[in-house]
């Protein structure tokens, strides 16, 4: 149950976001927007309409919507503006720290130059009120080879992300696909992170880890069907960034009482709480820690675990880190 305290807590307590599709956070308004400021024809009449076919049946449903909005994205102010936005919300849940994920091939296969995808959505976190970092995502439903080529295409730009990711459809394109990819980004000295276990099943978690090397798991939620998976995870403080929302607006659970968020935690997993796409999935990352305390029996020490996990999961130096967990302590300790 959500009460007021609760829901204030939540609110004002510093967190980092770790699962966050930018091209996920582009408002129908800012769509119609762009899509005026750049001649390019919608498929809907107007931002209501648009809205209205947010309602997903699966992953697929949404990824071809969304791959459909991100269609109105062309100018290096367009990348800017698109992160200003959700890094202005972001600040506004009191995010002290986010890692970002972007999908170049997205735009590279629409004729946008590498160079502007990454220049707009990289000035737009220097120019941010938080400690913003980008990783670039490969869309897995394409070959490994077009990953390798989008990989060689950003190595001139090595210092504005930090990681790589694999996004996109994952039933039927598990992490071994991208063994090779994954490999070479490792010897760059990239951080790892891949989508796994959200619609496909625990094989794919254990693929990732074990294949790919990743050091944090997007998603998840299935490693409850494999408890030598669970166990593995808890022994090796494997990170989850679990997305409450998108779960329930995707179907992977039918309502958010069922959703197994409190169970992963009392199982002693790194869980933390994340928005995915929030301009599709109805809300930012405080909306997702909001719907979740309210439908399961969480409180305010599992707020405090779900902070001091978003820290202690990011991609940050140790001194940063203690810095900030000490910021949670001292929230928590005052509250
Ligand atoms: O939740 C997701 N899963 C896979 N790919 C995605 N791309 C944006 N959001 C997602
Ligand atoms: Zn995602």
């Amino acid at each position: 149950m959500l009460d007021d305290r609760l829901r204030t807590l939540l609110q004002n307590m510093p967190k980092a976001e770790l699962h966050i599709h930018i091209e996920g956070s582009l408002e129908p308004e800012l769509i119609f927007a762009l899509a005026q400021r750049n001649n390019v024809q919608l498929a809907y009449a107007s931002v209501e309409a648009l809205r209205d076919a947010y309602a997903f049946s699966d992953l697929q449903s949404f990824l071809d919507i969304y791959y459909a909005g991100a269609s109105v994205l062309l100018t290096e102010q367009d990348f800017y503006d698109m992160t200003a936005a959700y890094l202005a919300r972001a600040h506004a849940d009191n995010v002290r720290h986010t890692e970002i994920f972007f999908d170049p091939q997205t735009h590279t296969a629409r004729g946008v130059p590498f160079e502007t995808v990454i220049n707009g959505i990289w000035r737009a976190c220097q120019d941010a009120p938080l400690s913003a970092e980008l990783i670039m995502c490969f869309l897995r439903h394409l070959s490994e080879d077009d990953a390798i080529a989008t990989l060689d295409e950003s190595l001139p730009y090595r210092d504005k992300f930090i990681g790589v990711g694999l996004d996109s459809s994952e039933v039927g394109h598990p992490p071994e696909k991208f063994a090779r990819v994954f490999e070479r980004a490792r010897n760059l000295g990239l951080r790892l992170v891949a989508h796994a276990g959200e619609e496909g099943p625990p094989a794919y978690i254990e693929s990732a880890l074990d294949v790919l090397k990743v050091e944090r798991i997007d998603h998840g939620v299935r490693s409850l069907e494999s408890p030598a998976l669970v166990e593995r995870l808890v022994r090796e403080q494997m990170a989850l960034t679990v997305c409450p929302l998108s779960n329930i607006k995707l179907r992977v659970f039918d309502v958010m009482g069922s959703h197994n968020l409190r169970t992963l935690l009392g199982a002693g997993l790194a869980v933390t709480v994340n928005s995915d796409d929030p301009a599709y999935f109805g809300g930012y990352v405080n909306e997702n820690y909001f719907a979740a305390f309210d439908a399961l029996p969480l409180d305010a020490t599992h707020a405090r675990q779900l902070a001091r996990n978003s820290f202690q999961a990011a991609f940050i130096d140790p001194e940063r880190k203690r810095a900030f967990l000490a910021e949670v302590d001292d929230f928590f300790a005052t509250a």
